[in-house]
């Protein structure tokens, strides 16, 4: 495949970096809501059957099916709750009321939910065909005791969490987080709330890498504004790679004056590579510290968040033990308006993805598609992912989608 000069396609950029990375080892265990956002350090295997006991589906009757074959109202001899078995006799000729999630009384064939079901004098009359085994839920159907329920390395979410619980188990063993610094390059940049002088800009890069961090639940280590001044760039390169398992700079890292980030990783480390074939995003750096995976965001800030999600999202992912896919999927969708598009570079343009009426989905964009134009990612809900070779795209055509994960609201 012929690629732009010197411009690395970004699947390339993502085997290199991912096929390097090794992730964290050390553990620890943790109650389960401490343990949200953390990645399995071990298999979780369950020390119990789920259902623990055969129990009802329904509100209703259990039944013995003899009895409903013989044809006529049965008596009810006794209840059963969620909580509170019925223990006591049940003479042939009988149901036992019951409701869901109370244990099957022993010997009990079936469930007759209650709408199926009339009470009259002489006992509880069934208006419908009863299957043998209807509405029960038998020990063990989800999950046998000694079953693996979870793999190592996988994150824990409301979907994992509560199976644990289920288990009766109150702690799991996680490994820790990964330790991430940040810090923003630049003379121009001024905190929030500071006035701005001739020239100068808020600075909004750290802020949108500190939260995203946040999100994927990295302990952050945030070191502020560095100067464009070699001396004090060094000394922030060296701080933040004592502390943490990835540095992660913003601006400085193309090709102007002041632009000393790619220098400095070759001098205090080794550039893995610098400069993809994506748009925006292109002069992003990826390296290696003496302790630490380096990435060296570009300054533009949607070029920052664009490749902090695209790029630094998946190494985390594996740096912090998750195993399986760490890519986002993609969808196809109809563009309801002309694209703007030159080929040479993978595109990530921000758009607003719908469901059509025909049911397929169709998408818009957002608008100036310029790497200053942050609003954009609030307005969107997906990136548009236009293919390297690829130029302006008419309405109508259809195009690849990428919907954004909780890290831009979706
Ligand atoms: N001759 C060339 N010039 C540029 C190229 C190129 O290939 N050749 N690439 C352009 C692209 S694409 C991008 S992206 C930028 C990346 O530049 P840097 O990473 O060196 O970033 P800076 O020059 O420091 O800043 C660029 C821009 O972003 C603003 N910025 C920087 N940091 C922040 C921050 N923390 N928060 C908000 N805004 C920030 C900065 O003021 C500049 O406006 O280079 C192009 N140039
Ligand atoms: O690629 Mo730059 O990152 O377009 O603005």
């Amino acid at each position: 495949m012929e690629f732009t000069a010197g411009l690395i396609p970004l699947e390339t950029a993502l085997e290199q970096m991912l096929s390097r990375i090794v992730p964290v080892t050390e553990s620890q265990t943790l109650p389960l809501l401490q343990a949200a956002g953390r990645v399995t350090a071990n298999p979780v295997t369950s020390p119990i059957d789920v259902p623990g006991f055969d129990n009802s589906a329904m509100d209703g009757y259990a039944v013995r099916m003899a009895d409903i074959a013989a044809g006529g109202a049965l008596p009810v001899a006794g209840k059963a709750f969620a909580g509170q078995p019925f223990n006591d006799e049940w003479p042939a000729g009988a149901c036992v009321r019951i409701m869901t999630g109370a244990p099957l009384p022993a010997g009990a064939q079936a469930v007759v939910m209650q709408e199926e079901t009339e009470v009259t004098e002489t006992g509880v009359r069934f208006n419908a065909p009863v299957k043998n085994g209807q509405n029960i839920r038998l020990r063990g159907e989800d999950i046998r005791s000694g079953a693996s329920v979870l793999p190592a390395g996988k994150k824990l979410t409301a979907a994992e969490l509560p199976l644990i619980a289920s288990l009766g188990v109150a702690d799991v063993t996680v490994l820790r987080k990964v330790r991430a610094a940040v810090f923003s390059t630049g003379d121009e940049l001024r905190l929030p709330g500071q006035p701005l002088g001739d020239g100068q800009i808020y600075d909004t890069n750290r802020l949108a890498v500190h939260l995203m961090l946040d999100q994927l639940g990295c302990e952050v280590i945030d070191l502020g504004i560095i100067k464009d001044d070699p001396e004090a760039l060094r000394a922030a390169f060296i701080e933040a790679d004592s502390q943490a398992d990835v540095v992660i700079s913003s601006g400085g890292v193309s090709v102007g004056e002041a632009d000393y980030t790619k220098q400095l990783l070759e001098e205090l480390g080794e550039v893995g590579f610098w400069k993809l074939a994506i748009k925006p995003g292109k002069p992003f750096a990826f390296g290696r510290l003496q302790n630490s995976w380096f990435c060296g965001l570009p300054g533009n800030p949607v070029s920052a968040a664009l490749t902090f999600y695209q790029l630094v999202q998946p190494l985390l992912a594996k740096l912090s033990g998750q195993q399986g896919n760490v890519l986002p999927p993609r969808l196809r969708a109809r563009t309801l308006g002309r694209l703007k598009k030159s080929p040479g570079r993978l595109d990530f343009q921000r758009g607003i993805m719908r469901t059509a009426q025909d049911g397929q989905l169709e998408v818009l964009s957002t608008g100036h598609q310029g790497s200053h134009i942050f609003s954009s990612f609030s307005q969107a809900n997906c990136f548009i992912v236009l293919e390297r070779e690829r130029g302006n795209v008419e309405a109508g055509e259809w195009v690849e989608i990428e919907p954004f994960n909780a890290l831009f609201g979706g």
